[in-house]
């Protein structure tokens, strides 16, 4: 099955597999698929249908074919708590239920990764990334997250204007904020020192003034547009990651694309990084050979025609590829 970007199947697999270099995951390279249909950390419906769209555009058959082993055993199921025992918590909204949700996906992405294999986490809205990087932290506790995103998603419950999760999973990370008892099993693992955004351009003031009085380091389009994007990854590695020796954890929120790339997301901000943007920062970040963990994030099928759904899965797919391997030549 052809699709973007990817010439032929032969070319594909001959090129990855020699390259591939793994400084952390065992040979032969395994990832594992963790679907995760959740929209509870936002109120547009639809993000729950991103990772069965995806998997349904054939990203298991598209990974094989760059040859890693592939495990998906089905989408997540997850438990439901109905709203009426889930009332909002200050402004917050489902927090019981994100709470649960997240703390499964920990555990899930944790399993995977202490066997050895690299987790997927297709979402799904972000609020999701509270689990995959506590999982991912269980494993490696030095291990760096590089965040990809058109926002820091750093609100704090008494920062937040939205009251949806998905814009916090980083404060409840770094712990700013640690008085919520339904969040407590996420444990504050997370340094300042350890994560760095690229592609930022919708930052609440709250978030702007965490970030500076945290000295968090952040490449927003402003540095994209200035540096070109190889310079920006190069410093953004050289912040996280100066000898290249931690595990890296990406977190990739598909709304750091540009609308014209991605359409179909929930917060789309126009702005964006290019499509070859995108795929430079996943292609660049699988050269380091420190990826251990990987997430996709805010896929929403629902939010656009057929024909940008289309086009939204597909760069969905393809920068999930080049983050595991797939090269141009
Ligand atoms: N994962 C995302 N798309 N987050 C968008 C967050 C938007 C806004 N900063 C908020 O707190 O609600
Ligand atoms: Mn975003
Ligand atoms: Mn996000």
């Amino acid at each position: 099955m052809p699709h973007d970007s990817s010439p032929t199947t032969t070319t594909t697999k001959t090129t990855s597999t020699e390259a591939y270099i793994s400084k952390f995951l065992p040979d032969p390279k395994r990832v594992a698929i963790v679907g995760c249909p959740f929209s509870g950390g936002q109120p547009k419906p639809g993000v729950d249908k991103g990772p069965i769209h995806l998997v349904e555009a054939g990203l298991p058959d598209q990974l094989r074919e760059l040859g890693w082993e592939v495990t998906f055993d089905g989408h997540h199921q997850f438990e439901e708590i109905s709203t009426l025992d889930d009332p909002p918590i200050g402004i917050l909204k489902n927090p019981r239920q994100v709470s649960k949700v997240c703390e499964a996906v920990a555990k899930t992405v944790e399993g995977h990764a202490k066997d050895g294999q690299l987790p997927l986490t297709l979402g799904g809205d972000h609020s999701l990334a509270m689990g995959t990087i506590s999982g991912t932290l269980s494993q490696y506790p030095n291990a760096c997250v590089v965040w990809i995103d058109a926002h820091a998603d750093i609100n704090t419950a008494s920062t937040t204007e939205s009251g949806n999760i998905h814009g916090m999973p980083v404060s409840f990370l770094l712990g700013l904020d640690a008085t919520i008892p339904e969040f407590a099993w996420v444990k504050p693992k997370l340094t300042t020192d350890r994560i760095v955004y690229i592609g930022l351009r919708d930052v609440d003031a709250g978030e702007k003034r965490i970030l500076r009085e945290n000295g968090i380091k952040a490449f927003s389009m402003h540095e994209v547009d200035k540096y070109g994007i190889g310079k920006v990854v190069e410093m953004a590695l050289d912040h996280v990651n100066p000898k290249r020796d931690l595990p890296i954890h990406l977190s990739f929120d598909v709304d750091a694309l540009d609308p014209t790339v991605a359409p179909s997301t929930g917060t789309p901000v126009r702005g964006g990084l290019t499509f070859r943007e995108g795929h430079y920062i996943c292609e660049a970040i699988y050269e380091t050979g420190c990826l251990v963990a990987l997430d996709l994030m805010e896929v929403n099928p629902s939010l656009a025609d057929a024909e940008a759904v289309k086009q939204t899965v597909a760069v969905g797919c393809s920068l999930v590829r080049s983050a595991l391997g797939e090269t141009l030549l």
